[in-house]
């Protein structure tokens, strides 16, 4: 018996992803192949067809060795040639018909196959974007890409030459022992006597196969996984001059891996011969016992030849069942992992009914909030503050102070452990998630551009944001200086990731996108990378631009920032310590202004 396959749980180790593909998991899952099925559905009159097609497909075969034991008998024996070359004619209409069954065959499976993959990665993929962002710290991206991906193609073969075709080979096989058994069943039965052979070479094989075929995927999911970090982190290894080492760490798995397809195919290599002496032995059978009848009259010399022919079709069959067990197994392991994420159900979602929400003030309230992002370790604790609609309000502390995650529960990325958020006086869990999402704009730390125009990234396909909308935002906060520089201005192409941007000028576009969308709040995550000082004016005069007139909170870096807030909370520890604006907090002389003189102050100029 073999265990289920593993799924969900993280890893905490680099690179090992391979608790996930432990198990092989069973061939056969009634639960999981009555879900994947269901993807069939829609496509269920192509299957009928394809199953017609197979039948039609099974029939012709089985003709072609009749009509040549027809010929032999009847015309070739006997010396009566009259008749031959309409057997001829047959056999060769019936090789198009076979030929006009494989290829629809072939082509509709392929097709079925490949629409229901279609479909699962589309519901895979908007699964994926409604999950929340708890969901996306725990699977690391290489994990994801493998079960879109990945995964999904295992089934392709499932689909595609795993259901419908142990149908078809079961037809094969069973109709040729029918036709053999009719033919002369004492003949049949002696060949039959071969298949006991067939069967336990094909056991041994699983056996042994499987093994090698666990570790095979194993290590593959490794080298992935290590591949995606070692690309990824390239410019990190080549600075640490990790080279050497990560190129031992790479050989290490590389050959694990390759040990591990060398046994596979090590088995393989052996199989292979094994179902072709078993072939050849049932055709030893046969020219011994069929021979013999011939020489004594008991059976025609076409009979004998159909019988050959009959004998090497049956054992392909066969052969390719064993191979499906290895399909469906392989199957049955990823889509448990791919229904495993499909059960996944986010945890923050929009209430039903939700408030409707008319045009927000911006007023921003966080009473007695505590958050845990691990069980009762908490990193918010009993934070309380209000923001007027607005007012601009700068946070500040220490690294780990809490700052981010303030923000990670006002856009509702995290839900609250205990407390209540409320803008303009209504509780963000009563909020239709789309409506909160387009009130608040946030402009990251590490700004993420999307590869496509300058444009492009800046109304994100914004149906409301016109193109004239965009080029004013970006007016407005100074990136048309740089825009005009470019070579097709607003449509130059931006490359994956923003690469050939500056900071400052990937900054400016992060702006312009924010002040395209108009948002009620505006959050600001200050980069702390410095630019120099001619972008770093244009860049604070780009940001009360985008502040005025809107409640703002920005996580300050820039000394600017916090001396035009018109409140600056302190964090220390996951707890405000101090509230007040600059020169009353400066007065304290608390927290804040220990902090002032070690990160701000610096900033002073003349
Ligand atoms: N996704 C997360 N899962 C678990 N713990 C987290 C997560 N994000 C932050 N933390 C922890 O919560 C605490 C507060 O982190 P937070 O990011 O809010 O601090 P911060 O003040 O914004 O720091 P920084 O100035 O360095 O960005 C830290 O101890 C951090 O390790």
């Amino acid at each position: 018996m073999f265990g289920s396959g593993g799924g969900g749980g993280s890893s905490s180790q680099l690179y090992d992803y391979s608790e996930e593909e432990e198990d092989l998991g069973k061939v056969y899952d009634r639960v999981l192949m009555t879900r994947l099925l269901a993807y069939l559905k829609p496509y269920r009159l192509e299957v009928v067809l394809i199953v017609f097609l197979m039948i039609g497909y099974t029939a012709t075969e089985m003709w072609l060795p009749y009509l040549t034991k027809l010929g032999i008998d009847n015309h070739i024996q006997p010396g009566n040639l009259q008749g031959l070359e309409m057997i001829a004619i047959y056999y060769v209409l019936v090789l198009v018909a076979r030929f006009i069954f494989t290829y629809f065959e072939e082509y509709r499976m392929q097709m079925v196959g490949q629409k229901a993959m279609y479909d699962i990665r589309m519901s895979l993929f908007s699964h994926l974007q409604r999950l929340d962002v708890r969901f996306f710290d725990n699977n690391p991206v290489g994990r994801l890409m493998t079960r879109v991906m990945g995964d999904v193609e295992v089934l392709r073969e499932l689909f595609t030459s795993g259901v419908i075709t142990v149908f078809g080979n079961l037809l094969t096989i069973f109709g040729y022992m029918a036709v053999m058994l009719l033919l002369n069943w004492k003949l049949a039965l002696v060949t039959f006597a071969v298949l006991p052979a067939i069967f336990a070479a094909t056991t041994v094989y699983q056996v042994y196969s499987r093994r090698a075929f666990r570790d095979q995927r194993k290590y593959l999911a490794q080298i992935n996984a290590f591949l995606n970090e070692n690309i990824v982190g390239m410019t990190t290894m080549q600075l640490f001059a990790r080279e050497p080492r990560s190129w031992l760490q790479f050989d290490e798995r590389n050959k694990q891996y390759l040990g591990a397809n060398l046994r596979s195919i090590f088995y393989f290599s052996l199989f292979s011969p094994m179902i072709e002496v078993s072939g050849s032995l049932a055709l030893a059978v046969i020219i011994w016992y069929g021979g013999g009848q011939v020489l004594q009259d008991a059976m025609t010399f076409g009979v004998l030849f159909a019988f050959i022919q009959y004998s090497q079709r049956l054992f392909w069959p066969i052969r390719d069942l064993s191979e499906k067990y290895t399909i469906f197994q392989n199957a049955m392991a990823s889509s448990e992992r791919i229904f495993d994420l499909m059960d996944t159900e986010p945890t923050i979602v929009s209430p039903t009914p939700a408030k409707a929400l008319e045009a927000l003030n911006g007023e921003i309230e966080f009473r007695n909030v505590w958050l845990a992002y691990n069980a009762e370790n908490y990193v918010l604790r009993d934070v309380s503050f209000k923001i007027k609609a607005g007012e601009k309000v700068a946070i500040v502390g220490h690294t780990g102070s809490g700052k981010t995650s303030i923000i990670n529960l006002l856009c509702r990325f995290y839900e609250v452990s205990k407390g209540q958020i409320l803008i303009d006086g209504i509780d963000l869990r009563e909020m239709e998630l789309q409506d909160l999402r387009h009130a608040i704009n946030i402009v990251q730390q590490n700004i993420f551009l999307f590869s496509g125009t300058v444009e492009k990234n800046i109304h994100l396909d914004n149906p409301e944001i016109s193109k004239e909308d965009a080029i004013a935002a970006a007016k407005e906060v100074h990136l048309d200086r740089y825009v005009q520089k470019m070579p097709n201005g607003y449509a130059t192409e931006i490359k994956e990731g923003g690469a050939g941007l500056s900071v400052g000028q990937k900054q400016l576009v992060a702006f312009a996108r924010a002040l395209a969308s108009d948002p009620d709040i505006l959050i600001l995550d200050e980069a702390t990378s410095s630019v120099d000082t001619e972008t770093e004016l244009l860049i604070q005069d780009a940001l009360s631009r985008l502040m005025a007139n809107r409640t703002s909170i920005a996580i300050a870096h820039r000394l600017s920032t916090i001396q035009n807030a018109d409140k600056i909370i302190v964090m220390q520890r996951g707890e405000i310590r101090e509230m007040g604006t600059h020169n009353e907090l400066l007065q304290q002389r608390g927290i804040y202004y220990r902090l002032y003189q070690l990160q701000y102050k610096g900033q002073e100029v003349g």
